[in-house]
């Protein structure tokens, strides 16, 4: 379970968020949607502790996250960066076995589990000695995606995992994402702009303007939001109250 409270965050004169208040339930996928520059990653970044927040809190499963050990923290997450942020020097296989390494797990069997985890997300073995760069960009992704889940983290963060792919190879990792939330029973943020994202991973959706989330709620309720900033995004429209960063 993860609480936030009045979380807020201004860089100088910009207030970027203005007091944040979202709980995202245990083995739940909330998926954050909002216009360009809106803060979707600043408050990712708040909650990772990469960005101290101004004014608010932020509890994981109650416990203040300012007061837990931050290795200890961070092994608890999975994330997946936006453009994958692969280690070039590494092959395939300790990339995805990366935190097992760090851990000390005996190299044979982190590269068994790492070569387990690729074929989860549809990678065959022999991709495990690789390097990035001999991959494709959605075998990339793919790994990537093998990364953040293979500790079994307890909370999984993705950032606009979709963006550079084709529609089919999109939906092939909306729904490996899918896959991985439900079978981990993890809970998960995702944020994007990409409504197939939206519709595939969500259980509940919100979208940030203005600093605050001005609405939320569950995925089917998508479509009767009866919010015109909802409307204007689902649909894409230039016209409406979001106005479009030129
Ligand atoms: N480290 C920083 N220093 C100063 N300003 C920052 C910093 N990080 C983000 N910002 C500002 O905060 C605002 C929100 O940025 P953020 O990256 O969270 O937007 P976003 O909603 O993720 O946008 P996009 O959908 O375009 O990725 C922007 O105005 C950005 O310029």
């Amino acid at each position: 379970m993860i609480e936030l409270r009045g979380l807020a965050k201004s860089f100088g004169a910009n207030r970027v968020l203005a007091g944040i208040d979202l709980d995202v339930a245990t083995g739940e996928s909330l998926v954050v949607i909002g216009g360009s520059g809106t803060g979707k990653s600043v408050l990712l970044k708040c909650v990772l502790g990469l960005i101290e927040p101004d004014a608010g809190t932020i509890r994981l499963d109650g416990q203040d996250v300012t007061h837990i050990p931050r290795d200890a923290f961070l092994s608890r997450f999975g994330m997946l960066f936006q453009g994958g942020a692969l280690f070039d020097s590494l092959p395939v296989w300790q990339n995805v076995a990366f935190r097992h390494l760090k851990d000390r797990v005996p190299r044979a069997e982190a590269r068994t589990r790492a070569i387990e985890t690729l074929a989860r997300v549809g990678l065959p073995a022999r991709t495990a000695d690789l390097y990035p760069a001999e991959l494709s960009g959605g075998m990339q992704k793919r790994a990537a995606l093998a990364r953040a889940i293979a500790a079994d983290p307890q909370v999984i963060f993705f950032d606009e995992p979709t963006a550079g792919l084709d529609p089919i190879m999109a939906g092939v990792i909306n729904k490996l994402i899918r896959e991985a939330v439900t079978h981990l029973g993890a809970t998960a943020i995702t944020i994007t702009h990409d409504m197939t994202t939206v519709r595939t991973v969500a259980d509940r959706v919100g979208l940030l303007h203005d600093g605050l989330l001005r609405w939320i709620g569950p995925a089917d309720d998508l479509d009767r939001s009866g919010d015109p900033y909802v409307e204007q995004f689902i649909h894409g429209r230039a016209e409406g109250p979001i106005a479009p960063l030129r």
